[in-house]
């Protein structure tokens, strides 16, 4: 049964640290040079600059290199000129990458050609099946499930191709009715719930977003968190139709806390409404995962595999992204052929024929290649609104870290925002256009605004789509007019295919960028230090609960101060921790505040109110 899940318990294997194994994959990018940014002068003086070192010390005139730094090109032929040159066309993917709008100088490039080689010949390793991950000893293996034979054995790949076979085959049979639900009037499935969190949920989310059809075979909602009135508020939502709802849990690890809670949810909303949750259950995780083994255990509809070789953030092609996808009615086959040619395209050694290494050359150059300016994404289509969502994760967890791959300390990481236009020239554009320069836009254009035979003028000459055309080109023009720089991606429409290119070039460049800046792109141990403190403070609130517990069976009215219970957990430095459990707690009903009032916690006493005999908060 589901409670054989239980406990906290972190979601991360123990990690195995290869530090000398694996040498770095490129070598840093040492100069020594003038601290660029007042703000980040603390900053070690190791990390990577060559941008400084191009814009300020290449002619020996600081002054005039700072100028130079400002000036963006302004001349509209010259700039023209610059568009022309550096424009990035796939013609099969109908996919365009304007980098013009970023000011590097032909300098920069030549500085930086040597070090893109590098990161060229690391991916190629990758690819092959290197220790790409070298911290947790795995490899990295995301591109070959779009392209099968790229695995490093036949073992690898047959495991991918069986593994999408199954999810389409899976796919038809729920979406044909053949695979039904136990009990439902409908007789067939007619919604999704999916459970799980961080690349178990944002991938699928932006997918979804993106790509279900006005009326999918399955419709399909998320319980991404812990938050017991956001997952009340989805079920709530089901209604009825938790009879027809296919639950897919999502966790790669198996373990992960937030995930584990949403399906106990689940389950209990389940057997309340008198249904058999494990026939409506589907797992997406590791093999003899703690989830794996519940689900197999318990007898679920279905089981896929994610594979160790697969980074939750990374996931979105694997059965994590194919399988919801799949039932939505999205053409999965084609989400992956786009993702290949994108991927293929990225092999290319030539830096103007890459688009994800011109990419990573913007990021490096907008950024210092230190992350000193935050990347706004901007799609110009509601359907592309969690593309900014996704990109979060995947360039800040795999960007954002501490050390670099030779041990420095080097807090790397590019912030990642944006919503929507022409929406947020409603919102925040009036910063970027005007307030503090600490970003780079990109600028999401699709060119088909919507599908042939609906379109119509509003006014003479002009459509709905020629103002969000109108607004996206005059932003992208008022902000550079202003030094921000920009980059625009532009595809001919939102399908699968340009969908999974989209999710392919981003990929990339953030390996291509992690290479630049020396850093493990596939790990997240940061994660694991929120992860840990969650565990510490649970921990500390069954102490307080035991603490209480036996205080009331002594004497049921006799509440102890916060300093009392701080002393019977003996956590005498925890009392601020103490304070908020309680609050917290209180505000639930689960403990009564006697006297004082949480505002003034000096002068809180506090009781359970029953004494629970032989109730163990072990
Ligand atoms: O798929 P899992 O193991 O439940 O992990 C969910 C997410 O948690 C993290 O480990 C940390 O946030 C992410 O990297 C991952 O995508």
């Amino acid at each position: 049964m589901a409670s054989s899940v239980s406990g906290i318990y972190t979601s991360s294997p123990s990690l195995k640290r290869f530090p000398n194994q694996t040498p770095p994959l490129t070598q840093p990018l040492r100069k020594d040079h003038v601290s660029f940014h007042a703000r980040r002068a603390d900053r070690s003086l190791s990390l990577a600059r060559p941008r400084a070192v191009a814009r300020e010390v290449s002619d020996g005139a600081a002054a005039a290199a700072a100028a130079a730094a400002k000036g963006l090109e302004k001349d509209p032929r010259a700039l023209w000129r610059r568009y022309v040159d550096w424009l990035y066309q796939h013609k099969e993917l109908g996919l365009y990458l304007d980098v013009s709008r970023v000011g590097f100088t032909d300098e920069f490039v030549r500085e930086m050609e040597p070090h893109f080689g590098k990161a060229f010949e690391a991916m190629e390793e990758l690819e092959k099946g290197a220790i790409a991950n070298p911290d947790e000893g795995r490899m990295v293996g995301h591109y070959w499930l779009r392209d099968p034979k790229r695995a490093p054995n036949s073992f690898l790949k047959t495991q991918i191709e069986n593994t999408l076979d199954a999810v389409s085959k899976f796919a038809n049979d729920v979406v044909s009715g053949k695979i039904k639900p136990p009990s439902s009037p409908e007789g067939r499935f007619t919604q999704i719930l999916s459970v799980g969190i961080g690349g178990s949920a944002l991938g699928p989310q932006f997918v979804a977003e993106a790509l279900a059809p006005d009326n999918p075979p399955l419709k399909i909602r998320f319980v991404d968190n812990t938050d017991p009135a956001g997952i009340d508020h989805q079920i709530a939502q089901l209604g009825p139709e938790l009879a027809s709802t296919l639950v897919i849990v999502i966790s790669k690890s198996g373990g992960t806390p937030e995930t584990r809670n949403g399906l106990l949810e689940v389950q209990k909303a389940f057997r309340e409404a008198g249904l058999n949750f494990p026939k409506q259950g589907v797992a997406i995780t590791q093999e003899n995962s703690l989830l794996d083994n519940t689900a197999r255990i318990e007898g679920w509809l279905a089981r896929f595999p994610m594979f160790d070789w697969v980074g939750g953030r990374t996931s979105e092609m694997s059965a994590v992204g194919l399988l919801p996808a799949a039932l939505q009615g999205i053409d999965i086959r084609e989400m992956l052929a786009g993702a290949s040619l994108m991927d293929e395209a990225n092999r290319s050694t030539v830096l103007r024929n890459n688009p994800a290494a011109l990419l990573a050359l913007c990021w490096y150059w907008a950024t210092d290649g230190v992350g000193s300016k935050d990347m706004v994404i901007l799609p110009y289509k509601d359907s592309l609104l969690l593309f900014s969502r996704y990109l979060q994760q995947l360039v800040m967890e795999s960007l954002g870290k501490e050390f670099d791959l030779d041990g420095n300390r080097v807090n790397q990481g590019i912030s990642v925002y944006g919503n929507k236009g022409s929406t947020d020239q409603h919102a925040y554009i009036q910063q970027l256009r005007e307030g503090v320069h600490n970003f780079f836009v990109t600028f999401i254009e699709v060119l088909r605004d919507r599908p042939p035979g609906h379109d119509w003028e509003l006014e003479p000459g002009v459509t709905c789509g020629d103002y969000l055309f109108g607004m996206l080109q005059g932003t992208r023009s008022a902000l550079y007019a202003n030094d921000r720089e920009s980059i625009t991606v532009s595809v001919q429409e939102v399908t699968p295919r340009t969908v999974g290119a989209l999710i392919a070039l981003y990929e990339r460049a953030v390996g291509i960028y992690a290479s630049l800046i020396n850093i493990n792109a596939y790990h997240q141990p940061g994660v694991e230090a929120g992860k840990k403190a969650a565990g510490e403070v649970l921990a500390l609130q069954k102490r307080v609960l035991a603490v209480l517990n036996e205080a009331s069976c002594k004497d049921p009215i006799e509440p102890l101060t916060l300093e009392e219970v701080a002393d019977r957990c003996h956590a005498p430095e925890d009392i601020e921790m103490i304070y908020k459990i309680i609050a917290h707690m209180a505000a639930n009903d689960r403990a009564l505040i006697a006297e004082g009032s949480c505002g003034s916690p000096r002068s809180i006493k506090v009781f359970l109110g029953e004494c629970n005999i032989g109730e163990s908060y072990a």
